[in-house]
C-alpha cells in the first residue's frame, strides 16, 4: 500500500551562529493510510517540535515531508496554508473552540468554509456527533459544556471534513480519566471502522495504548519503535510502561 505520510530525515535546528540546538535529528518513518500512531518520549526529547513541523505549523531545516504525493517541506505561503486547510486535522489539549459559536456551529465551521451544501453538512455534522456522543448538547455554548464535552467536540470538528491526517497533540492532557477513556475509544473507532488515519502525540501511556504503534523519541532521535499487533491494549499499556521506564519517563496509573 502507498504510504500515507513519508518523513525522509527531518532535522530541525533553533537557533543561529554559536547558539544552535539541533531538536530533531535525521528522523525517517512511514506512516500508512488508516494507521493510529502515537508519539512518545522523555519531556525535552521533541515530540511537539516533530508534531509542529509535521503539521505545518513549523519547517524542518532539513530533510522531506511527502503526504501521498506533497513535498510539505517544500510549500510555502498561500499553497501550505490551503494543504493545511484542505487535508489535516487538528485537535490539541486547549480544544480551541470559539466560545460565540454553539458546538454545532464549531463543528460545521470547517465544511462552511469548503462551501459545502447544507444538507450535506447537515448528514455529516449529526453522523460525527454521533460518532463522539455529542447529539443532546448541539445546541450549547462551549461555556455550558464540560472539558471532555469540548474536547469532543473539537475532535468531531477536526475530523469532520474528512481529512487525510488527523494530528492530536496532548488531547487528553486535560481530561479526568472518564472523559479520556471516552474520547479515546472514539477515535479510535474512528480508526478502526472508518480508516481516519491519526498521529498521537502524548506523555500518558494510558492514551498511548489506544495506538496500534508508538514512536519513541529520544534526544531529537527516533530510539525505537513498538507495535501493538495482537496483543490486547492492557497488555501493550504494560509494554509502554516498561520501555518508559527504561528511558526514564512517565506513566499514568489507569489501567
Ligand atoms: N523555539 C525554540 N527555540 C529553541 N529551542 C527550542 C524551541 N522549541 C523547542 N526547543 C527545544 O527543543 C527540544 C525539544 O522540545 P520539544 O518541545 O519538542 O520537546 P517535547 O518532547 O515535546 O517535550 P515535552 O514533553 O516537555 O512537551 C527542547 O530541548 C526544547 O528546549
Amino acid at each position: 500500500m502507498e504510504s500515507l505520510l513519508q518523513v525522509k530525515n527531518v532535522e530541525k535546528v533553533f537557533g543561529k551562529g554559536a547558539n544552535t540546538f539541533k531538536a530533531l535529528e535525521d528522523i525517517s518513518f512511514t506512516i500508512d493510510h488508516g494507521e493510529f500512531v502515537g508519539i512518545m518520549g522523555p519531556s525535552g526529547a521533541g515530540k511537539s517540535t516533530l508534531l509542529h513541523v509535521l503539521a505545518t505549523i513549523d519547517t524542518p531545516s532539513k530533510g522531506d515531508i511527502y503526504i501521498e504525493n506533497d513535498n510539505i517541506a517544500k510549500m510555502k505561503g498561500d499553497q501550505l496554508a490551503d494543504f493545511r486547510r484542505d487535508h489535516l486535522g487538528f485537535i490539541f489539549q486547549d480544544y480551541n473552540l470559539l466560545d460565540s459559536l454553539t458546538v454545532r456551529e464549531n463543528i460545521v465551521l470547517p465544511l462552511a468554509i469548503a462551501k459545502l451544501p447544507p444538507k450535506e453538512i447537515d448528514v455529516k455534522v449529526n453522523s460525527m456527533a454521533k460518532a463522539f456522543g455529542i447529539e443532546t448538547i448541539l445546541d450549547k455554548y462551549p461555556y455550558q459544556i464540560s472539558g471532555g464535552q469540548k474536547q469532543r467536540t473539537a475532535s468531531c470538528r477536526a475530523l469532520v471534513s474528512n481529512p487525510k491526517l488527523i494530528f492530536a497533540d496532548e488531547p487528553t492532557g486535560a481530561l479526568d480519566s472518564k472523559s479520556a477513556t471516552d474520547l479515546l475509544k472514539a477515535l479510535s473507532s474512528l480508526n478502526e471502522d472508518q480508516d481516519a488515519t491519526i498521529m498521537m502525540v502524548t506523555h500518558d501511556a494510558f492514551a498511548a495504548s489506544f495506538c496500534r504503534r508508538i514512536l519513541f523519541i529520544s534526544d531529537g532521535r527516533l530510539s525505537r519503535e513498538m507495535i501493538r499487533a495482537t496483543h490486547s491494549r492492557k497488555e501493550f499499556y504494560q509494554m509502554i510502561l516498561d520501555e518508559l521506564a527504561q528511558l526514564g519517563g512517565d506513566g499514568h496509573d489507569t489501567v
